[in-house]
């Protein structure tokens, strides 16, 4: 039986229609406005077409977005001293500085420069060992958008075998966190790891956050299993020009399992939703509000 596809893309937007009420509520019944800021360093024209989107979007629902483009050689402090700036405005409710960050720039020191309590990524040491020790942080938003989709599709994701293979710690690590927290045995794999494929046949929810195209084949999938491909890779057409594609082979893949995201239109809306429901978390947590339920864990 071919597999159930999680329409990312239809899911973002309700997200986003969530988000878009809570932000109309908040105006109506505080008179504040979230706001959202978006540093990018150098001319990436792939981060450049995703910063775009992501500040159309803030403004769709409703928030402030504010983009600050910095040159590719711009000096550390100078940036720091705009995350400096970005931390004290109290119109800025989240902070998203875009990795990667070009080579003369330290990463972890300018993620760790964010104010954590408007840290939207959830990259913060903070963030991470909160969210590591179970407590309210902020969460980082691919594995968010993977973890809605799950719980949505599965209502229950206790007592499941989970295997998360990419061990980053923008997608690999925060997400096994989360399947972790909602009960599931965790497997993180990696390049390093022996008998990926049989690692992967034991699993009923199947992460892929690689960076490979196209790197698992449906005959790793357990039949029935759901699988959340978190690639977005840009290959060559053999008849000229480009497509994307995950990081799983999503024909052979979508043959066994039980529910698999397409690429585009699965994980990738997703994550941008989640950027704009963490900036409403994190407005609501600045003036002492309870945080929208459903919009984070
Ligand atoms: N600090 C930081 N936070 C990020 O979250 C972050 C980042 N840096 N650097 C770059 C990556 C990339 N990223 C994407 C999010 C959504 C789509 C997305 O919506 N993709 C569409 C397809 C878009 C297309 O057609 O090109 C889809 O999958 O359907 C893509 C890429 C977030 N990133």
């Amino acid at each position: 039986m071919a597999a159930t596809v999680i329409d990312g893309k239809a899911f973002a937007a309700r997200v986003r229609g969530q988000v878009a009420t809570h932000v109309a509520a908040l105006k109506a019944d505080h008179g504040i406005t979230p706001g959202l800021a978006v540093v990018l360093v150098g001319e990436d024209p792939a981060s450049q077409v995703y910063v775009k989107s992501k500040g159309k979007m803030t403004l769709e629902v409703g928030m402030k977005s504010v983009e600050h483009k910095l040159d590719a050689g711009t000096a550390e402090a100078d940036l720091l001293a705009l995350i400096h700036q970005l931390n004290t405005d109290p119109e800025i409710h989240g902070i998203l500085v875009q990795l990667p960050l070009p080579g003369h720039l330290d990463e972890d020191l300018v993620i760790n420069s964010i104010d954590p309590a408007k840290d939207v990524d959830g990259f913060h040491i903070s963030n991470v060992g909160l969210l590591g020790t179970g407590q309210d942080s902020m969460v980082p938003c691919t594995p968010l958008g993977c973890l809605m989709m799950l719980r949505d599709h599965h209502g229950s994701l206790s007592g499941m075998d989970a295997v998360v293979i990419g061990r980053s710690n923008i997608v690999g690590k925060p997400m096994a966190q989360l399947l972790l927290g909602d009960s599931c045995t965790v497997t993180i794999a990696h390049s390093r790891t022996k008998d990926l494929a049989d690692v992967v046949r034991r699993a009923d929810i199947v992460v892929a956050a690689v960076g490979r195209p196209q790197m698992v084949p449906g005959d790793w999938i357990k039949p029935g299993a759901t699988v959340i491909d978190v690639g977005i890779n840009r290959i060559d057409k053999p008849e000229g020009g480009t497509r994307l594609v995950g990081d799983v082979d999503y024909d052979s893949c979508a043959a066994v399992a039980g529910a698999i995201t397409p690429v585009p239109g699965g994980v990738g809306p997703m994550t941008i939703a989640c950027l704009l429901a963490n900036t409403v978390t994190a407005c609501c947590r600045a003036n002492g509000l309870p945080a929208p339920e459903g919009l984070t864990v």
